[in-house]
């Protein structure tokens, strides 16, 4: 356990319940994965694939252009503005939005998938993707990923290296945006250590976890 985590690990927003995520009727089979950009979600969903590969890891597609490293149909489809437009006309995705100059959007066949064969499904999408699946579907659990402090952020951002600096800007201008709207996410998890706010995830996810029953309020 890391000590910064632990004054403000897990703080609870509008509790809904806490039944098992992982049973037949679960209300939190889906779980919607936010936080500003360089927080550390790619790398935190990254642990949670590994300790749980029985979780569905939503591929979104993107118009943003490949980083060195990322390949096509893993992290993301990439995919151009005409088809993702058709994508969207077709229906075929459960949320879209514009995020510092590129689109992102969930197929929404594979989650629908998922879910109904009863597997766990976890989105990592921004604020406002995030915002739309809660309008259509209520039932999922909302998480935010919070930095430990601003500085941190930036320092995760900037060190990452991936970024020129107008799109660090652009990243950190929607990342003073997705942290003012934390109060409306279900829970809030500060990422202190990558490997500890995994496990906190996947306890989220799978029900069967004491953060759930110490930090319940209703
Ligand atoms: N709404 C929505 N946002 C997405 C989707 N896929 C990724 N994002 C978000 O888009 C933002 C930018 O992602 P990315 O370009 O990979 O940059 P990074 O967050 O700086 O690594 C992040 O907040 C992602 O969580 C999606 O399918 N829908
Ligand atoms: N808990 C952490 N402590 C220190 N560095 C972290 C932590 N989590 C992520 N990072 C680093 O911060 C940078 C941004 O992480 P990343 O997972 O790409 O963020 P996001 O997907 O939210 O944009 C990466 O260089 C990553 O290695």
């Amino acid at each position: 356990m890391s000590g910064v985590g632990q004054d403000n690990p897990v703080t609870r927003g509008a509790d809904r319940g806490s039944e098992p995520v992982a049973g037949e009727n679960s209300r939190h089979r889906l779980t919607v994965v936010s936080g500003p950009s360089g927080v550390g979600k790619s790398s935190v969903v990254g642990q949670l694939r590994e300790l749980a590969p029985e979780i569905y890891f939503s591929v979104s597609v993107t118009t943003r252009k490949p980083r060195p490293g990322e390949v096509d149909g893993g992290h993301y489809h990439f995919v151009d503005r005409a088809r993702f437009d058709a994508m969207i006309a077709e229906g075929s995705l459960l949320e879209h939005a514009e995020f510092a100059g590129n689109c992102y959007g969930t197929p929404r066949e594979p989650v629908e998938k998922a879910l109904a064969d009863g597997r766990p499904a976890v989105l990592e999408i921004e604020l406002q993707g995030a915002r739309q699946v809660r309008r259509a579907m209520p039932e999922a659990r909302l998480v935010m990923l919070m930095p430990p402090s601003w500085e941190e952020l930036v320092g995760r951002l900037t060190g990452r290296g991936t970024e020129s600096e107008s799109s660090v800007r652009a990243r950190l201008a929607e990342a003073e945006r997705e942290l003012a709207a934390a109060g409306e996410f279900d829970v809030r998890l500060v990422n202190a250590d990558v490997r500890e706010a995994a496990e906190r995830l996947l306890n989220l996810i799978t029900g069967d976890n004491i953060l759930e029953d110490s930090e319940h309020h209703e």
